[in-house]
């Protein structure tokens, strides 16, 4: 009589693990062609972009209790406290039904980077910056003709002491972390572009192409 081995049959793990979110933040100060770049990169790699500034001036125009707040902080060029922008980041995450996101012009401060990194428990893939003179910034957001009520020559200079005295912050403690793929932003938009397809075009990619070339 052979003897019976009774092997414990393992219950199923009942943690489930749900992919992260990818993610990109793309940062620079105001004027220096962060939208522009975002939408080339939604082109070529398929990612969902996220303007915090886009998503803070449609909650004005719906009309929703938070909006004369809204509106009166970017009038000031002042940062909106995170717990509105993460929010609305949060809510067009989910119906956007991807899960890759370039995340424009959010963190602008230590509070935001901190907030969402503890809502959200995300922490960005890298950080697009884009570096660009103030002079060169503010040339282009004086012509940028878009009716934004934060694009007169009072309320950028207030942007730009905001982007040097709390965005910049953020940057340097991505820095430290060796995340920044740092842009020179001063160029004509389609030689910025090309040094941010060198950032998020995969290496093996980069070798492939080149050896198309040579032969
Ligand atoms: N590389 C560039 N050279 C010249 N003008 C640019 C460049 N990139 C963007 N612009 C223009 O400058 C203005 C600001 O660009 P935008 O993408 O809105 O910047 P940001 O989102 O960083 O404020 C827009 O009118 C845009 O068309
Ligand atoms: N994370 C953010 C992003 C924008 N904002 C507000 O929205 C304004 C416009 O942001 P934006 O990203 O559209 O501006 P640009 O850098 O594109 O010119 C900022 O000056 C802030 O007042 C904010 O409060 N918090
Ligand atoms: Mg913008």
């Amino acid at each position: 009589m052979g003897t019976v081995v009774e092997t414990p049959v393992k219950e199923a793990d009942a943690t489930v693990t749900v992919k992260k979110p990818t993610v990109v933040f793309v940062l620079g100060g105001p004027g220096s062609g962060k939208g522009t770049q975002c939408a080339n990169i939604v082109e070529h790699f398929g990612y969902t972009h996220l303007s915090a500034g886009d998503l803070l001036r449609a909650e004005i125009k719906s009309g929703s209790e938070n909006g004369t707040m809204i509106q009166n902080m970017i009038k000031e060029g002042k940062i909106v406290p995170s717990e509105v922008t993460i929010k609305l980041l949060q809510k067009a995450m989910e119906e956007s039904g991807n899960d890759k996101f370039l995340i424009d012009g959010f963190p602008r401060n230590e509070e935001n980077r901190a907030a969402f990194e503890a809502v959200t428990k995300i922490e960005p893939e890298f950080v697009l910056f884009f570096d660009c003179s103030e002079e060169e910034m503010e040339r282009r957001i004086l012509n940028r003709n878009q009716g934004r009520e934060d694009d007169n020559v009072e309320t950028i200079r207030k942007r730009f002491k905001v982007f040097l005295e709390s965005s910049l912050p953020v940057v340097q403690y991505y820095e430290a972390k060796g995340k920044v793929r740092k842009i020179d932003a001063a160029k004509p938009v389609a030689e910025v572009f090309d040094a941010v397809k060198a950032v998020f075009t995969p290496k093996d990619e980069k070798v492939k192409h080149y050896s198309c070339t040579i032969l």
